[in-house]
């Protein structure tokens, strides 16, 4: 969120005394994340959680927070207050760049900037359009299917074995694993759920160090190939962390995608007035999208923690701090947004950044590669199937943390 214009929000009471500050169960946000959030963000800018630490509730601390040199990077924050501290599990996230800061980040991030800068991936934008038409092609002759199985999982998978080089073949056994290990960083899973998140995350390294090998073996040319030979030359990675750095795009680049591509047309078939003028006009797309990861975001906060003792606004939070920013929160924060609980993809107080995307040196590599997957699936949809609806229940999005889930979405069309 940096530097994105956006209401004061002065006004807003001032925390409470420290010792005020409420504890919320991880089962009342999973029953109503936004009505907790709505419920709480006007009169305290924190709560303290369940399982440890503080949910920032409000836009303006949460672009603090990501400015503070004082507030670092630990996505392990997750997995240590569910109890996982080692095992391959607690590597995939503790060797990668989300969790690391200053150089170590720079040197594992630093490699994959270009690859994902806005100006080439706009270039792959007629390949992920292809992707999308042939994936609805590919429906000819049935009236129902599973949209997550059978496209919003699918164009990011294709997508990220397609920039990486990993074959199409692979893609249902490790979109099937990056399932489980991402869970992690929800907290939509049990202690008794532990052991198969841990095989999940050993399967997926075994894939990963085997698909290495082979372009070590026969280097092809592809993103892959020059990535390892030049990351083994430099000798700056240690093996363990090249393998976690592709584990964490694979990761990045196809759950948090799925999802928001589900509940995008989800949200607009349950706006139906929405949905029919983004048929009739297709320039509103973007705003569609935009608006659909801000109200039911994939991504429903981010963790860090304070190196300092610091204070917060009012709030005086010990060296060590576990911090969840809640974007999912802040992007319905009613000191940046008008109407921030109602869904409309004409708005036009988005901040310049997305939100969606976090802030500072960590904020997402793949945005550029999401937005163009994102309105492209879209595009296609509204262009082939206007006359799309949904089938049974609502799909709901579970967490309120790290990335949310959604198993499955069923859609209808009549031929
Ligand atoms: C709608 C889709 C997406 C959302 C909502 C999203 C959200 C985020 C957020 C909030 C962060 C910052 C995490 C932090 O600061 O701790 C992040 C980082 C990251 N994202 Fe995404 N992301 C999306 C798509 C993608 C895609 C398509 C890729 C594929 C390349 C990707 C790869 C990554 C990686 C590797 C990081 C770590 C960056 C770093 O630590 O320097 N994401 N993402």
């Amino acid at each position: 969120m940096d530097g994105q214009a956006h209401t004061d929000n002065s006004d807003q009471k001032s925390a409470e005394p420290q010792d005020a500050v409420p504890t919320l169960s991880i089962a009342e946000l999973e029953a109503d994340p936004h009505g907790v959030f709505r419920r709480y963000r006007p009169r305290m800018p924190f709560t303290a959680h369940e399982a440890g630490g503080y949910l920032v509730l409000r836009a303006r601390d949460l672009e603090r927070v990501f400015r503070d040199p004082r507030v670092q990077s630990t996505e392990t924050v997750y997995p240590e207050m569910r109890g996982i501290t080692d095992g391959v599990l607690f590597a995939l996230f503790e060797q990668g760049m989300l969790t690391s800061n200053g150089g170590v980040h720079r040197r594992r991030r630093s490699p994959f900037t270009r690859t994902f800068a806005a100006r080439l991936i706009e270039e792959l934008r007629p390949r992920i359009r292809q992707t999308a038409e042939d994936l609805i092609a590919s429906w000819s002759g049935e009236d129902e299917i599973d949209l997550v199985e059978r496209y919003t999982a699918m164009i990011p998978a294709q997508t990220i074995s397609g920039l990486l080089g990993l074959p199409l073949a692979d893609i249902p056994h490790f979109t099937r694993l990056v399932y489980d290990v991402s869970r992690v960083l929800s907290f939509t899973f049990q202690p008794e759920d532990i052991p198969t998140l841990e095989a999940a995350a050993r399967e997926l390294q075994a894939y990963v160090e085997k698909i290495l090998a082979e372009k070590r073996r026969t280097p092809n040319g592809d993103f892959l190939s020059r990535y390892l030979a030049e990351a083994e030359a430099s000798a700056e990675l240690a093996p363990l962390e090249i393998i976690v750095q592709i584990v964490q795009l694979i990761i990045g680049g196809t759950d948090t995608t799925r999802v928001a591509g589900a509940m995008q047309v989800a949200l607009l078939l349950e706006h139906p007035e929405q949905w029919q003028a983004v048929c009739r006009d297709p320039d509103l797309i973007p705003g569609a999208v935009a608006e659909a990861l801000r109200y039911e975001p994939s991504v429903a906060s981010i963790g860090r923690v304070s190196r300092e003792d610091m204070e917060l606004d009012g709030l005086t939070l010990p060296a060590g701090s576990f911090l969840m920013l809640s974007t999912m929160s802040a992007m319905r924060d009613e000191m940046v947004y008008a109407r921030p609980d109602v869904f409309d993809i004409r708005r036009t107080d988005h901040p310049r950044l997305h939100p969606v995307y976090g802030g500072g040196p960590h904020r997402c590599i793949g945005e550029a590669l999401a937005r163009v997957e994102l309105e492209e699936g879209l595009t296609a949809l509204i262009r082939r199937i206007p006359q799309l609806g949904l089938a049974g229940t609502p799909p709901k999005l579970q967490g309120h943390s790290g990335i949310r889930r959604i198993d499955q979405m069923h859609v209808a069309w009549t031929n």
